[in-house]
């Protein structure tokens, strides 16, 4: 069987780096291109490459996936920073490149797949919910994009059930106390020497809290979901966000 040839871009990056190791390893696939900042975007179709993997910024994943849509080079995107806009603009790329395939995961840890899925079940039985990011100081933004889809997917469960907004009594608050507002779901980033990637969903009812915690030790953690990504993309065309739609949770 042939391998698919694959290539990263923010390839020393921390994450990057990390996922050219990974595919380095992987028996099925080839690495073809690990390319920096700088680095042509060309050198992907001269060396063939099947499937980029994006781990850049927010700042150049977008002239990234255009050109590897308009090139039919599928793309599994790790990097942040996702908003409506950028999603349409993805979208009408890959209308007119019909049989690429880009799956966009905002987390590709299966901890982190789980702790969105645990939040989106629990959050409409109880009466508050906020979400913790906890990350290393290097993070360029925040909330991270793990916690911002978090209290996306808790906001549109709640929605759906009806559930009243959350009970809370300030009246006056230094700015950002409260944490960002993402879809009425209250969110608070911690930024610390030491950490990597871990968040909390806190849920409370009377008389009783639940704690939903994920911590990623260490950028190994991504790695499995990385590869499935790329292993399952090639037939995936269109517009995947979210790993757990190439994960069979139930
Ligand atoms: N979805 C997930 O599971 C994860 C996502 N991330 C996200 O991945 C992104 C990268 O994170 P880190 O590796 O920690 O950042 P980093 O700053 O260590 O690495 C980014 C790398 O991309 C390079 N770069 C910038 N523009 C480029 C371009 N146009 N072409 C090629 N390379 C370019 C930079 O020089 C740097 O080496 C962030 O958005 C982060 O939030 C990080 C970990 C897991
Ligand atoms: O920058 C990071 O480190 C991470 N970024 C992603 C995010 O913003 O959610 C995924 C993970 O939290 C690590």
């Amino acid at each position: 069987m042939s391998k698919l040839r694959v290539a990263v871009l923010g390839a020393k990056g921390r994450i990057g780096s990390e996922a050219v190791r990974a595919v380095e390893a992987a028996d099925d696939m080839e690495l073809v291109a690990a390319l920096g900042r700088g680095d042509a975007l060309e050198t992907l179709v001269d060396s063939g490459a099947q499937v980029a993997v994006e781990l850049t910024t927010p700042a150049s994943v977008m002239d990234n996936l255009e050109f590897c849509v308009r090139n039919g080079i599928h793309a599994v995107v790790g990097t942040t920073g996702w908003t409506d806009e950028r999603l349409a603009q993805l979208k009408g790329w890959l209308a007119a490149s019909p049989d690429t395939g880009v799956l966009i995961a905002p987390n590709f840890s299966i901890g982190a797949v789980l702790t969105m899925k645990f939040a989106q079940i629990a959050a409409p039985l109880f009466a508050s919910v906020e979400v913790v990011e906890l990350h290393h100081p290097n993070k360029v933004d925040a909330p991270s994009g793990t916690a911002t889809r978090t209290a996306q997917l808790i906001a549109e469960a709640r929605r759906r059930a009806g559930t009243a907004p959350a009970p809370d009594a300030t009246a006056t608050a230094l700015d950002g106390a409260r944490g960002a507002d993402v879809d009425g779901v209250p969110v608070h980033a911690v930024r610390l020497r030491g950490l990597l990637a871990h968040q909390e969903v806190l849920l409370g009812g009377e008389g009783e809290t639940l704690t939903i915690r994920h911590d990623s030790l260490h950028h190994s953690s991504f790695m499995p979901g990385i590869l499935l990504g790329v292993r399952r993309v090639v037939s995936a065309p269109g517009l995947t966000f979210g790993l757990e739609h190439f994960l069979d949770l139930g």
